[in-house]
């Protein structure tokens, strides 16, 4: 396994493990950290850990033990900190979880809404902001699309529509959780490329959870492969070799269930479920 470097830091987890309710151990404690510009695409079976481990990056998904320290804000450990570390880290979801029966534009616009108060966000944006979400609808070549209704998109351009989004919130950093699992292959291909070289343009730090083997080696800077919520593989997709291939893909999937007392997540006020999270993103 990669040894943990300190070069370009954007983001390092320390120690940091999550247990759900019922003893489910989904992430035992890991430490592993994030550099700028990279591109890593977390690989496993159903059940390793992937999402679990990408969710709490932010804090989606609540640490049960260890810390997050991002290279701008510090150790997340207050929900200012959360709140300024997520506005600065977009999410790509796998059903875009866009609003249907707004337009493209609409959609982009509210990756704005973190950059203004409540009160504000009732009110049009004003023009820039208008500017910027067309741009963002022209890097993903849909900027034609922008006042039809999301409903009337592809799946394919549904998703770059989510990318766009996740661009108008001018992130440091994407994660996006399985972004193209819904999608034909044909179109994974053009959304997976469209989201590295974006993220390669500008310097955008990803993590991306994937199932395609294929994919991660043709697009990863870094691959990180889990089993049984462990990390088994971090490196290069050029190092990734039969014997870890077997380690990632032939540990036994499923819920492991943790050794100690059970640690369920402490409350917090921005502790929701995964689904009520993406809805309100
Ligand atoms: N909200 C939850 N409550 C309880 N257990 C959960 C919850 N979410 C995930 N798990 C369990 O935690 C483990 C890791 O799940 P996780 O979703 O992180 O895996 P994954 O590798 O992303 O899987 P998939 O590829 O199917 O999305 C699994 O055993 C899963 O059943």
């Amino acid at each position: 396994m990669a040894s943990v470097q300190s070069r370009d830091m954007m983001l390092r987890i320390e120690d940091m493990g999550v247990t759900y309710p019922r003893n489910v151990l989904a992430l035992r404690p890991t430490t592993v950290e994030f550099h700028k510009g990279e591109f890593t695409v977390l690989l496993g079976l159903s059940g390793a850990g992937k999402s679990t481990l990408l969710r709490s990056l932010n804090h989606l998904v609540l640490p049960t033990t260890g810390k997050v320290i991002s290279a701008e804000f510090g150790t997340l450990n207050t929900s200012r900190m959360v709140r300024q570390h997520r506005c600065r880290t977009a999410m790509v979801f796998q059903h875009h979880q866009l609003i249907e029966r707004h337009t493209a534009l609409q959609n982009v616009l509210t990756g704005r809404l973190a950059y203004h108060s409540t009160w504000r966000s009732l009110f049009p944006l004003p023009r820039p902001e208008l500017e910027l979400a067309l741009h963002c609808l022209e890097r993903v070549g849909l900027a034609e699309k922008a006042l039809a209704r999301v409903d009337q998109l592809s799946g394919g351009q549904q998703q770059r529509v989510g990318i766009a989004r996740a661009l108008a919130q001018q992130p440091s950093m994407i994660l996006a959780d399985e972004p193209v699992a819904s999608l034909d292959p044909a179109t994974s291909e053009r959304v997976l490329t469209l989201l590295r070289d974006i993220c390669r343009e500008d310097g955008i730090t990803a993590v991306i959870s994937l199932h395609q083997l294929e994919y991660a080696q043709r697009f990863a800077d870094r691959i990180i492969g889990l089993a049984n919520a462990r990390i088994v593989f971090d490196a290069s997709p050029a190092k990734l070799e039969q014997c870890h291939l077997d380690e990632i893909y032939h540990g036994a999937a499923g819920a492991v269930s943790a050794p100690a007392e059970p640690a369920v997540p402490k409350p917090q006020p921005e502790s929701r479920s995964p689904k009520q999270l993406e809805i309100a993103q």
